[in-house]
């Protein structure tokens, strides 16, 4: 079998299912945000720093997953405890956050900009409506990208669509798969995997694989960025898996040549 036939086959193999249980059991970005809505207690502010986390989440001084580590890990207290003040210590605690980190501290100046472009759409949005746009990511999707007037499959965009989705899974138990119309997170270990199969666009690339696989390209993400990963604990945990079926199928994405 050729290498893109091999892909689509284990994909479609794998399924939304494998990609939820990936996420759920692997991805370590899943499990600190489970212990961090769990510290926090308050779920409206929980999704609402995911969300603004994960808009700050590129050109990093570390792994992503180190990085969603020490977010998770920081005291949150002083935001909890001004809660009242209309989430106005939210973005201040966020950005006394952001400054003094070791995992992003590259060009801060713009991230700080674009928390606050964001500041007046979140800090109207009560926790009702955030359930809403889990059921309709795609309308959060849209609205995330006219606030911060950049491209809907921006980076940024898609990832904080990921991100918001592991987050309102948490908060709503329930699971609603990621909508195929919302794009793969182009980033630097998507972008050198795609070039094992092809040198179009890896955007449209995805779209195309994921139409055919049945499975939308953000559930494709977390099957791949936990495959292609570096981080030892991600793999014991993809080899620890009580399916073996879907660690076969891993190792065999990741050797395909
Ligand atoms: N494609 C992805 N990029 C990411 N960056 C980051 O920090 N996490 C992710 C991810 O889950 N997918």
């Amino acid at each position: 079998m050729d290498k893109l036939n091999n892909l689509k086959t284990t994909l479609k193999e794998l399924g939304i299912e494998s990609a939820k249980t990936i996420e759920e059991t692997v991805d370590l970005q899943y499990h600190y945000l489970e212990n961090l809505q769990k510290s926090l207690n308050n779920d409206e502010l929980f999704l609402k720093l995911v969300i603004i986390n994960a808009l700050t989440s590129y050109q990093l001084s570390t792994t992503g997953e180190n990085w969603w580590k020490e977010f998770s890990e920081y005291n949150w207290d002083n935001t909890i405890k001004n809660k009242e003040k209309d989430n106005g210590d939210l973005f201040e605690n966020y950005i006394l956050f952001l400054s003094n980190s070791n995992g992003n501290r590259r060009i801060n100046n713009v991230k700080i900009k674009r928390i606050n472009k964001i500041k007046p759409f979140l800090n109207n949005l009560p926790i009702a409506d955030l359930e809403n746009y889990y059921l309709n990511m795609n309308s959060f999707r849209d609205n995330l990208a006219k606030q911060l007037n950049t491209k809907k499959d921006s980076k940024t965009v898609v990832f904080a669509i990921k991100m918001f989705g592991y987050a309102s899974r948490i908060v709503f138990k329930r699971f609603i798969p990621y909508p195929f119309e919302i794009e793969i997170p182009k980033d630097s270990r998507i972008e050198k995997y795609t070039k094992k199969f092809t040198e179009q666009n890896p955007i449209e690339f995805w779209n195309n694989i994921s139409k055919e696989t049945e499975i939308p390209p953000l559930h494709i993400d977390s099957i791949l960025w936990s495959a292609l990963g570096n981080s030892k604990t991600v793999k014991i945990r993809l080899k620890s898996l009580e399916n073996k079926e879907i660690s076969k199928k891993i190792d065999n994405l990741i050797n395909i040549q």
